[in-house]
């Protein structure tokens, strides 16, 4: 492999992406030339959304080739392009071979949810200490307990589990990997329903919750039904609101509402969009994600 590395302004990124793939790179990247100085600059956006902008004013461009004779032909080829005039070659080297699977793995340990309740690689020893544990690895689908919105909601589940409260009917929507899912069904809930708008990760979730030995029924988000004790969804800020009245519609008389992907500074913002169902509070926080969680006020 070698990997053609270029400097170019954000007003060129998309041509010279797209020049890049004809030209038969088998992987592009974009990244901050700036990063790691004072000139770094932050680009958020959220998933589903158009990116704010297409890179950053000046992006280094990272273009991988089976072979150097590749990457030189379009390195060469790039050079002659008149878009190519506010842009430079910065490098062109070998990519060492690695063992890209094992690199892979080694960057992701087992990872604690409380100190009995651990997500474990199926490559990695069960900790000691695990009295419970859900064995994931991470394939395309989101959800592999690295992330603090996931972690959050696994520990909401485990306390909930752990008081003898009943988890009930759950319902996870957005089920991603399916962790929430088989967590709930490790924590002693009744029957859970998991669906996601990604058929990929219905599948996923499917595989998963087989290989962790436990019943969870999958499918696409019309297969919520009806009211459920405990509806989890790990989504992001912006589709919780739009999804504020179908979600609580499915929380069942006393039943809970958990919601996470949503920064600290949005806590206002979904509180008004589900005022008009139910009354959100913040339950937990974790490097500036918060959980959120209502109960409805029905029931004994
Ligand atoms: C952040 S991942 C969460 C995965 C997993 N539940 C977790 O906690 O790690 C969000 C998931 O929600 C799904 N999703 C996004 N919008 C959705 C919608 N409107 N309805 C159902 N699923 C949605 C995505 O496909 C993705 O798998």
């Amino acid at each position: 492999m070698h990997e053609l590395s270029l400097l170019a302004p954000e007003e060129r990124i998309e041509a010279l992406c797209d020049a890049l793939e004809a030209l038969g790179a088998l992987s592009i990247s974009v990244e901050d030339a700036d990063a790691q100085t004072d000139a770094e600059q932050a680009l958020f956006g959220e998933p589903g959304l158009p990116p704010p902008r297409e890179g950053w004013q000046r992006s280094r461009v990272v273009a991988l080739f089976t072979a150097e004779a590749a990457a030189r032909d379009a390195s060469l080829l790039l050079q002659a392009q008149d878009f190519f005039a506010e842009c430079r070659v910065l490098a062109m080297a070998p990519v060492p071979d690695e063992d890209w699977v094992r690199l892979t793995q080694s960057q992701f340990a087992p990872v604690e949810v409380t100190p009995e309740f651990w997500i474990v690689p199926t490559w990695h020893e069960l900790p000691m200490q695990a009295r419970q544990s859900i064995r994931l690895d991470p394939g395309l689908a989101f959800g592999t307990g690295t992330h603090p919105t996931t972690r959050m909601c696994l520990r909401w589940i485990a306390r909930q589990g752990g008081t003898g409260a009943a988890l009930g009917r759950v319902l996870d929507y957005g089920c991603g990997s399916g962790i929430l899912a088989i967590g709930a069904a490790k924590c002693g809930a009744a029957a859970v329903d998991a669906v996601d708008i990604d058929p990929a990760a219905v599948e996923t979730a499917v595989r998963n919750a087989q290989a962790n030995g436990v019943p969870i029924a999958a499918g696409p988000p019309e297969r919520a039904d009806g009211v459920y004790q405990t509806v989890l969804a790990n989504i992001l800020a912006t589709p919780l609101k739009v999804l504020a009245p179908l979600l609580c519609a499915h929380v069942a008389p006393g039943g809970h509402l958990v919601l996470a992907g949503i920064l600290e500074r949005q806590a206002d913002e979904l509180r008004d969009a589900y005022a008009p169902y139910l009354a959100l509070g913040v339950a937990d926080s974790e490097d500036g994600w918060i959980l959120m969680t209502a109960t409805h006020p029905g029931g004994a």
